[in-house]
């Protein structure tokens, strides 16, 4: 593990819980759905390309939906979202691999395995479109960028900073997302896209993650660059217990919208 800065508990927690998980019984094969056909869909029809998290509980979150991951997952598409991310791991997420398997039947759209994948067996845990690898975390990025590809996936490189940004590059990530929640003291802050995105290549797909609330938010990471937004807590909203997941989506991707509240 690339451990340069310390880590705050919960993630160090997460981690130890990573690296005792098993991988999987063969090599999987994925005929993935194209992340950036379904960026384009959503430009073309004017929504906010917004992949949406079903994220059940988070080491921040401020408690826990037990909502059916396939309905929540349902509503977030048909509140415009572009493409749907799902916590895989268990015990910190509340997350697990069959519920990215039943999405991925119930859903059109690509989807993400969002997880803390540290070595190449525990790629085919579960077979997902695009797959999650975070720089901080992992030793042999271009392996393991490459034994992803070679499996089908479409690797999604997690940074945090500029010099994390180098090292995917490097790795031949060609989709970065640049992670707003600082792993050392899970605060978030916008300007950490902001200071990374001018550094990326044109030509990378480049995803602005974590902390994205308002519509404000939305239009300012687009302003920044980014190509599409990765957003969980605000859709899932875990204090209400039962807030409308397809709303949530819907304000979100319609930021740019004028008639849907530009303003907010
Ligand atoms: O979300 C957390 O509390 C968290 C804590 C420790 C490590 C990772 C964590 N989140 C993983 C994510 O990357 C986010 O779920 C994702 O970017 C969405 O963020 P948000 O919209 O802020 O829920």
């Amino acid at each position: 593990m690339n451990s340069r800065t310390e880590l705050a508990p919960a993630v160090a927690s997460i981690l130890e819980a990573a690296r005792e998980r098993p991988g999987g019984d063969g090599v999987v094969d994925v005929d993935a759905r194209s992340l950036s056909d379904a960026l384009a869909r959503a430009e073309a029809d004017g929504r906010v390309p917004v992949i949406a998290e079903v994220k059940p509980t988070s080491p921040t979150a401020d408690g826990t939906r037990d909502d059916d991951p396939v309905e929540l997952a349902e509503a977030m598409v048909e509140g415009g979202a572009a493409a749907i991310s799902v916590l895989t791991e268990p015990s910190h997420f509340g997350g697990s691999p069959e519920s990215l398997t039943r999405i991925r039947e119930a859903v059109d759209v690509p989807v993400l395995r969002k997880d803390f994948v540290l070595e190449e067996a525990q790629l085919d845990v579960v077979e997902a479109d695009l797959l999650l690898l975070i720089v901080r975390f992992v030793d042999d990025l271009e392996g393991l960028v490459a034994a992803a590809r070679e499996r089908g996936f479409q690797p999604l490189v997690e940074v945090h900073d500029e010099a994390e940004l180098e090292t995917a590059l490097e790795a031949g990530a060609e989709i970065i997302g640049v992670n707003n929640r600082d792993l050392a003291r899970l605060e978030v802050d916008l300007e950490t896209f902001e200071s990374v995105a001018p550094d990326a290549p044109e030509e990378v797909t480049l995803i602005a993650e974590s902390g994205v609330s308002t519509p404000a938010d939305v239009r300012r990471m687009r302003e920044a660059g980014a190509d599409a937004l990765l957003i969980g807590s605000a859709i899932m909203d875990h204090g209400s217990g039962d807030s409308d997941v397809t709303e949530n989506t819907r304000r979100l991707v319609h930021a740019e919208n004028e008639a849907d509240g530009a303003h907010t």
